[in-house]
């Protein structure tokens, strides 16, 4: 589902970032990112979300290589991995509803197919009830699953979560957590950056490692 091969990322004013990251990635596999602040872990996911390419090597995701995606494929491959940030990236003036519509609306589904997908994903992430709420209304473990929702409305093969429990307390975090198992238990691969190592030892998955850019441990799992 994921392969990277060889990839290399250069910010011209930062040096390189990536160094020589290969590894792949099954279908409906779960993984966590670890390493230091810096090692390179939004880089690798942002290359996967295509919002940045990389400057050598590879990146194939569901058999398409992101560097030779012709333009007009780029909302569509966004629309094929659901992403996840720390800070939630909700839009602050519109309802719980509307921000988990977004991705249907740029895509262009009709009205009513919009209201039952929005209220399908609001449902697994057990916020039906607050579709009309706006996020400052809702705790921060609640405006995770929202931005949970968001990502999932679209029934992306694919997840990525940048430090999805970062501004969130254990208890928050292991619920967001265990949301997760539930879509690697229907079949989504996702790949999880994360600093919470006790979380990480707790759920043996696959573990990938970047230290300084490059790939220094791939291990865990089943
Ligand atoms: N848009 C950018 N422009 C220039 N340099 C960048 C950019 N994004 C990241 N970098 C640099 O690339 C390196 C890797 O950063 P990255 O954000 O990928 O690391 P990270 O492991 O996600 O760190 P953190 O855990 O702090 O988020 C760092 O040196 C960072 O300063």
């Amino acid at each position: 589902m994921i392969r990277f091969e060889h990839v290399f990322k250069r910010y011209p004013e930062r040096g390189e970032a990536l160094s020589d990251v290969s590894f792949e990635m099954n279908v409906g596999e779960m993984a966590f990112l670890t390493g230091h602040s810096g090692a390179g872990k939004s880089t690798l996911l942002r290359l996967l979300g295509l919002l940045e390419r990389p400057t050598r090597g590879q990146v194939v995701v569901h058999g398409r290589n992101l560097a030779s995606l012709p333009r007009g494929q780029i909302p569509f491959h966004r629309r094929q991995v659901g992403m996840i940030f720390q800070d939630y990236r909700l839009l602050p003036d519109r309802s719980v509803f509307d921000n988990v519509a977004l991705p249907l609306v740029v895509a262009g589904l009709p009205h009513k197919d919009i209201g039952r997908r929005v209220r399908a994903a609001l449902d697994q992430v057990g916020l039906l009830k607050r579709e009309r709420a706006t996020p400052s209304a809702l705790s921060g473990g609640e405006q995770q699953r929202v931005g949970i929702a968001r990502a999932v409305v679209a029934r992306p093969p694919v997840l990525l979560a940048d430090e999805p429990t970062g501004n969130l307390d254990p208890d928050l975090s292991r619920e967001i957590f265990e949301l997760f198992e539930r879509f690697h238990a229907v079949g989504v691969t996702l790949l999880i950056a994360t600093h919470d190592l006790s979380l990480v030892r707790s759920m043996s998955h696959r573990t990938f490692t970047l230290h300084d850019g490059r790939l220094v441990k791939d291990s865990g799992g089943h």
